[in-house]
């Protein structure tokens, strides 16, 4: 834990990523400072939430989504004071919400000297800027929240390539937009100016030259993990996919008596894990990767290629879902359309609903920093969930695959789930390896 504030601290020291956007590290980088890791919270910051729904959208959803926005601002360090809910058709296209909602905002922020404020969305260049020249503190939105999140946590070679690609990715366009709309607005004052178009083109060069190098550095890595990869053919091999937070790392530890970091706080896991299981004397491998989310940016995905690969070259995918979180089966369906995205949508899978031992029939009401009532006016309150026999039914009849419920943490049906593996693993045996002999793979590799 001391170990964790120590390293917080000192990566805090690093530029922090809103001087990123607001230009400072492109001269940084300029400079030749290639350490782009940053945090966007500092212990003991406070953050404000703003989210701009569609009108369609209800009350209960949009606390829903908030929660899970407040659970990432928690994660990345922040304390969430207050959340700002404006309903719009379309996002104010200069300022993302309405001039009243901005001037509340602002008011709030300069009296509580709250230290950031998040958006729900992703938001443009100009937004960005606009609204950091109105609110005066950072502003933070989804992508650079998630990944500033990936950040932290990342610690393979691997890893932490991929988060710096989609850090510096995240910053090109907004090295671009920014200055632009800075020299426009200010009409080349004198004062608060930006730097001229030679030192944009710099800094732009700078920032393009470290992605074509950190892509190299991934193609090199892919080669090397290709080569492993090699090594396990005549193995099959099962990925642990979910949304973030089911219990993935948890399963996975239980199955392989790997020591897999495992907490209550989104993407515990960036790095991808493999291990050698064997069940009833029936080898495989397992592997253990990040955890997906609605809204994850298309960037983020895409740098996070060699990690998703593990889940792509997979033979069977082991889809865990948290069968406690009020809103499971969006999540289910944000698992199956990020998984169509990266291409590993027609694999064999095999439904594992965690956390029974959490399941109740009340909507949960666990709630995130910053809650307040939106609509006490709105006396209908969400209907009731199915009983876990209901669920169980409806999925069962549902699905072609077969469909589990555990509990990871009560060790609740683990020998179900084992004898599950077991069935599907040797079946793929047969189906994909019909002259091999199961083989010992190597140990465990990381
Ligand atoms: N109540 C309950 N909690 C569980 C269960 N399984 C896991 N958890 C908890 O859920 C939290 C998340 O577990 P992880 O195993 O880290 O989840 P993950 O899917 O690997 O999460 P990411 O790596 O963040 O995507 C931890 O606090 C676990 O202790 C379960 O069966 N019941
Ligand atoms: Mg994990």
């Amino acid at each position: 834990m001391a170990k964790e504030s120590k390293r917080r601290q000192n990566s805090t020291r690093h530029h922090g990523s809103f001087d990123t956007v607001k230009g400072r590290a492109g001269r940084i980088l300029a400079q030749g400072n290639k350490d782009a890791t940053y945090e966007t919270a500092a212990e003991a910051e406070t953050a404000v939430l703003v989210a701009v729904p569609d009108k369609r959208q209800a009350d209960a959803r949009t606390q829903e989504y908030l929660d899970e926005l407040a659970f990432l601002a928690e994660t990345a360090g922040a304390t969430v004071t207050k959340r700002f809910v404006q309903r719009l058709d379309k996002p104010d296209l200069r300022t993302f919400v309405g001039e009243g909602k901005l001037e509340e905002i602002k008011a709030y922020v300069q009296h509580t000297n709250a230290s950031m404020v998040i958006f729900d969305d992703d938001l443009s260049p100009s937004q960005l800027r606009n609204l950091e020249a109105e609110l005066k503190v950072k502003i933070v939105d989804r992508s650079l929240l998630i990944i500033d999140i990936f950040a932290q946590r990342a610690k393979t070679a691997t890893a932490r390539a991929q988060v710096e690609l989609a850090q510096y990715q995240y910053l090109l366009p907004r090295l671009t937009g920014l200055w632009t709309h800075l020299d426009k607005q200010r009409g080349g004052g004198v004062a608060q100016r930006g730097p001229g178009e030679t030192e944009i083109e710099t800094d732009r060069r700078v920032v393009r030259d470290r992605i074509a190098f950190l892509k190299d550095r991934l193609k090199e890595l892919d080669k090397q993990s290709h080569t492993q990869r090699k090594a396990r053919t005549g193995v099959v091999r099962v990925a642990l996919v979910g949304y973030t937070n089911v219990g993935k790392s948890t399963i996975m530890n239980l199955l392989s008596r790997a020591e897999v970091f495992a907490e209550n706080k989104l993407f515990a896991t960036v790095d991808s894990t493999v291990r050698k299981v064997v069940l009833d004397t029936l080898p495989f491998l397992l592997s253990d990767t990040v955890g997906f989310i609605r809204k994850l940016p298309t960037r983020l995905i895409e740098s996070f290629k060699s990690t998703l690969d593990e889940i792509r070259e997979a033979d069977l995918l082991v889809h865990v879902v948290d069968i406690s979180h009020p809103t499971f089966e969006e999540q289910i369906a944000v698992v199956n359309e990020t998984l169509k995205d990266i291409e590993a949508a027609d694999k064999p899978m095999l439904l594992v609903f965690n956390k029974i031992d959490q399941y109740t029939q009340e909507p949960a009401v666990e709630h995130h920093g910053g809650f307040e009532e939106m609509n006490p006016d709105d006396e209908e309150g969400p209907a009731p969930r199915p009983t876990l026999e209901q669920l169980k039914a409806t999925y069962m009849a549902k699905l072609h695959d077969p469909v589990i419920f555990i509990s990871a943490q009560e060790r609740e049906n683990l020998d179900e789930l084992r004898a599950l593996l077991v069935r599907n693993v040797s079946a793929l045996y047969q189906e994909r390896y019909p002259s091999v002999q199961p083989v010992q793979p190597d140990d465990s590799e990381a």
